[in-house]
């Protein structure tokens, strides 16, 4: 059969290109849920392949959770089997119960997967309309700056193997598009997940009210902003990283404790000062640390001397004594 090179296959063969998100040669395991991302996904990668020489290899995990996960499954495998492609299967022993749990599951299922078989990449179909749909999301929620950059073009899951995410800057309607295009078989996912409804309600409610009235591009112009923060927030991560070591590194030597160098931090802007002091937290708390907690730490920066926190969660205490900010356990 002869192959049909779309405007969307050479958009993809740019963008690996030009983000270098894949090397020629390499072992790429895509996970495939049968949905019409996974599918556009999958199949561009088939089509570039012999320009690259990559091996391909298909995962998908049951998560035991649908009537018809199970057939969802088959579905997938004998899609693999048509392109004459290995597939993998993991499945859930118990159904999984949350989001979080869901997601921690497969990463963690994906990954062993890729171990025992040799690939160094997995490659999902996370779309520009995923991070459109993220970052609306967290942006209700309350996050800062470092939710709403959502979604990454790569990010390492285990020392050796990279999670990577080729179709970021194409939408489901483009998606859509091209299973229709190139017919292939989309499993739709029936479900309505308590955990799905917030999402379904932004992709099904909120963006198209938002396109109507608002801009017609709103998920490229969302996912662009997340683009953006992106490397606002890992430039500022960084730099108070850095600041972090400093105000730490006065104290070495004599002291064990975790204390901090107020006049290190004094001198530092705001958004770095709450920074740090996150990162501090997060060492310390068993949760993610919240807006009020990073408020009242970054607050004995200036307070005098003498001044403390109220416990945290976990029992840690930060006080105030002279230059230094110290924590102690109660
Ligand atoms: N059951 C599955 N098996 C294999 N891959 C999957 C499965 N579910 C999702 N994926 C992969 O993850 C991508 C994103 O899927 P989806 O948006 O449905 O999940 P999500 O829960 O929002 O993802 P995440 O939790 O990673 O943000 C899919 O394009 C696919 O590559």
């Amino acid at each position: 059969m002869e192959m049909l090179w779309t405007p969307l296959h050479a958009k993809i063969h740019r963008t690996i290109r030009a983000r270098h998100l894949f090397e020629p040669n390499q072992s790429l395991l895509v996970a495939v849920s049968g949905g019409q991302d996974s599918l556009c996904l999958i199949k561009i990668l088939l089509d570039l392949q012999p320009k690259w020489g990559w091996r391909l290899g298909i995962a998908h995990c049951d998560h035991c959770w649908r009537d018809d996960s199970q057939a969802n499954a088959r579905h997938v495998e004998s899609l693999a089997k048509i392109w004459e492609t290995p597939f993998y299967l993991a499945t859930a022993k118990e159904p999984v119960k949350s989001e979080a749990a869901a997601r921690n599951w497969r990463y963690q299922a994906l990954s062993k997967i890729a171990q025992t078989n040799n690939y160094q990449y997995i490659v999902t179909g996370h779309t520009a309309s995923d991070r459109a749909e993220t970052l609306l999301y967290n942006l209700i929620r309350g996050t800062g700056a470092d939710g709403l950059q959502a979604l990454t073009w790569q990010r390492p899951l285990t020392a050796s193997i990279m999670l990577v995410r080729p179709l970021l800057e194409i939408t489901r309607s483009e998606t859509e598009k091209f299973c229709q295009e190139f017919n292939l078989p989309i499993w739709e996912d029936a479900t309505n997940q308590d955990w799905k409804y917030a999402r379904n309600r932004i992709r099904q409610e909120l963006l198209p009210y938002l396109q109507e009235n608002f801009n017609p591009k709103v998920e490229s112009a969302l996912a662009q902003t997340a683009e953006l923060l992106q490397a606002e927030v890992e430039y500022l991560e960084q730099t108070a990283g850095n600041l972090r070591l400093d105000a730490m590194e006065l104290g070495k030597g004599d002291d064990i404790a975790l204390r901090l160098n107020r006049r290190v931090l004094r001198t530092a802007p705001l958004a770095l000062q709450r920074r740090v002091m996150r990162q501090v937290l997060q060492q310390i708390l068993p949760d993610a640390p919240g807006f009020e907690h990073i408020e009242k730490l970054t607050a004995l920066i200036t307070a005098p001397n003498r001044s403390q926190t109220d416990p945290f969660p976990g029992g840690a205490i930060a006080q105030v004594i002279d230059d230094w900010i110290c924590f102690q356990d109660l």
